[in-house]
């Protein structure tokens, strides 16, 4: 027998009428309950087994039609053919030729039909209630009918008056029918209850708040995200907050009949971007519709997507990425830790490359604003116009040549994340005002543009000049120099920390995929006894000449020599003032000025120096060589060079 996932019930006031019913379904192995019950508690009765779960209620005519008239779901009649009426007459004529036959509702056009087909008379009784059913039969008993015909329990009033009764029972056709209608409403409720389980997971999958309301404004759905979203506004039963309608854009998009995309509304606090749409069917209007979320998250998303197809506006390196065992270089990533968080403006000061910008990538990495974009300039790189357009935008026609359409600046660009701000000394005085602005404003004026443009960007910024001597000189501002630099990092030279120049020469190795390169301890002593005015960086460059000219993995100590040697032959070539790292002996000044081309008077330094450290050292060449860092044959070379 095959298992029908069904409940079904019929609700009949007469028990032979119940028991064809139960008797048919049996043989259609469909489970049947009975409820006997007279038309007055018919509806209770038939309201109580669905609330028990029955899915389909099916009826007899009067008790069918009734219950049709009051329940909101769908109830199935068993509505007796001609035929099983003509049948129960037939029975009936057997005992009488003055026959009365009750009829639910308005009166049938059969009785007049069947009475001349049969030849004999036939009295309707009409009732709606119990009450008119027994009146009417009574008055039929008094105006001599012989029997009564009906359904339900007709027969036993009839039989309660002294007169004999005939039950219309439902043929086979007929119950056949009723079942498979019955059957048929089972399946299409549950395909309803599946797409309804679809469309709930659909919604409470959703991020965005969804809520529906009929025609007249009553919230019909909401998801879970709603009632996270609108709080106290829409319960979780989903009743309607004060004005929500409105709030939403619903109630205009009932009264439109349109949607709208992009409405933003402020709702329990909280900003929101609404889309609305109008629910048709039919083409007529029976609700709306309103997804919304907050516009926070939105701008998130959208600045992802940006950043995605933004190269180099993402910060590369973490804090783990600042390498060095060295107490100075343990103190600085504790401090950059701390500082990340703060969010608030921050000037780092450092020698070149010693990895100010690494610490500033890192910075954000580490920071609340990571998931923003990082944007890095090089402010000493641009002349002024270029700086402030590449900082600020432009507006269309705001210089011959604008691009159409006007251009974001970096400040813009930056928006929730930060701007790195390289080389910061070396910026004009106009441009030190307008960034003075933007940090006290928290705006920016694009150039050409009259209409500020709230910005909010973390400025981190740095230089190799120490700013507060830029200040100190009057040239930069100190106002200015307090709002960059709320926090402080100094980046410490790699000459202050020789035991971090293995480590990294093995990391840079690593990366230039020569990690098999040996470095003896006498090479990692020559690389930590150098000066190294370019730091990390010049460390890096000469690894990477070192990888190019030697050969074989094994440790080509002269050639290491050799090139330090040439570095240190070409370290001059800063000049002292740009180089603050070079903290080599200082020579009286007349002497430093010397006389010729900027060669020429380094060449002149640079012996003045040979020959310092050579009288200190009792012109010991070998010492005095060592003392420098070169080989003896360069302090040799160098000396026999002689003036010109
Ligand atoms: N502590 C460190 N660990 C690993 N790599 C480092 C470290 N410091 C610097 N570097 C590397 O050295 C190079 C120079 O670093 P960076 O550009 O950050 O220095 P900088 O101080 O900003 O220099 P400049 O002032 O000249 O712009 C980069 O390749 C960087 O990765």
């Amino acid at each position: 027998m095959s298992h029908v996932p069904f409940r079904f019930a019929f609700v009949s006031n007469s028990l032979p009428v119940a028991q064809t019913v139960r008797d048919y379904a049996a043989t259609r192995h469909l489970p049947m309950e009975i409820r006997l019950a007279g038309m007055e508690e018919a509806l209770p009765v038939a309201r109580a087994l669905l609330a028990e779960g029955t899915d389909v209620i099916l009826g007899g005519g009067g008790t069918g039609k009734l219950l049709r008239r009051h329940l909101r779901r769908p109830v199935v009649t068993i509505a007796r053919s001609h035929l099983d009426i003509l049948e129960a007459l037939l029975k009936a004529r057997e005992h009488a030729d003055y026959i009365a036959c009750t009829c639910y509702g308005a009166l049938p056009p059969w009785p007049a039909l069947f009475s001349e087909l049969l030849r004999v008379r036939l009295l309707p009784v009409p009732f709606t209630t119990t009450q008119e059913l027994v009146s009417g039969i009574s008055r039929a008993v008094d105006q001599g009918v012989g029997c009564v015909v009906g359904g339900g329990i007709c027969a036993e009033i009839a039989q309660a008056q002294g007169c004999r009764g005939v039950v219309v029972t439902p043929g086979e056709e007929a119950l056949e029918r009723a079942l498979d209608e019955a059957l048929n409403i089972a399946r299409s409720q549950q395909q309803d209850r599946e797409q309804t389980a679809w469309l709930r997971g659909v919604l409470e999958s959703l991020h965005e708040g969804i809520v529906g309301v009929d025609t007249d404004g009553r919230t019909a759905t909401s998801n879970r995200a709603a009632e996270v979203l609108l709080e106290d506004l829409l319960d979780s039963a989903g009743a309607d907050g004060p004005g929500l309608p409105e709030s939403l854009g619903l109630a205009k998009a009932l009264k439109t009949g349109r949607g709208e995309e992009g409405i933003i509304r402020r709702i329990n606090g909280r900003e929101l971007v609404i889309n609305t749409r109008p629910i048709l069917v039919d083409g007529k209007p029976r609700g709306a519709l309103a997804a919304f979320a907050p516009a926070a998250r939105l701008r998130d998303l959208s600045r992802k997507l940006k950043n995605s197809g933004r190269r180099g506006f993402i910060a590369r390196h973490n804090l783990d990425s600042l390498l060095g065992a060295s107490p100075a270089m343990r103190e600085l990533r504790l401090q950059a830790a701390r500082f990340a968080d703060a969010d608030a403006a921050l000037h780092i000061h450092g020698e070149s490359g010693t990895g100010k910008e690494l610490l500033a990538h890192a910075l954000h990495q580490a920071g609340p604003r990571r998931n923003g974009p990082f944007v890095a300039l090089n402010c000493g790189a641009l002349p002024d116009s270029l700086l402030e357009s590449e900082l600020f935008g432009y507006d269309e026609g705001a210089f011959t040549g604008a691009r159409r359409g006007g251009k974001e600046g970096l400040f813009e660009m930056a928006q929730d994340g930060s701007i790195f701000l390289d080389e910061i000394a070396d910026i004009s005085p106009a441009v030190q005002i307008r960034l003075l602005r933007v940090l006290e404003t928290g705006e920016i004026f694009r150039l050409g543009g009259d209409r500020p443009i709230a910005v909010n960007a973390r400025v981190i910024s740095s230089s190799w000049k120490d700013l507060v001597e830029e200040v100190r000189s009057g040239r930069f501002r100190a106002d200015l120099y307090y709002r960059l630099s709320l926090l402080r990092l100094q980046t410490p030279p790699l000459r202050e920390r020789p035991e971090d120049i293995p480590l990294l020469a093995r990391h840079i190795l690593a990366r230039l995929n020569m990690a098999h390169k040996e470095l003896s301890p006498h090479v990692l002593g020559l690389l930590k006894d150098y000066a190294w005015p370019g730091n990390v960086r010049e460390l890096d460059a000469l690894l990477r000449r070192y990888c190019l000219l030697s050969d074989g993995g094994q440790c080509d100590r002269a050639l290491l020599e050799k090139l330090l040697d040439d570095l240190r032959a070409t370290q001059g070539l800063l000049a002292p003032a740009e180089r603050p790292a070079d903290k080599a002996p200082t020579l009286p000044d007349g002497r430093a000025q010397g006389r010729g081309n900027l060669r020429e008077r380094l060449e002149t330094l640079e012996r003045e120096i040979i020959r310092a450290e050579l009288e200190k050292c009792a012109h010991n060449r070998g010492r005095a060589a060592k003392n420098l860092g070169i080989s003896a044959n360069t302090l040799w070379r160098k000396m026999k060079a002689g003036p010109r």
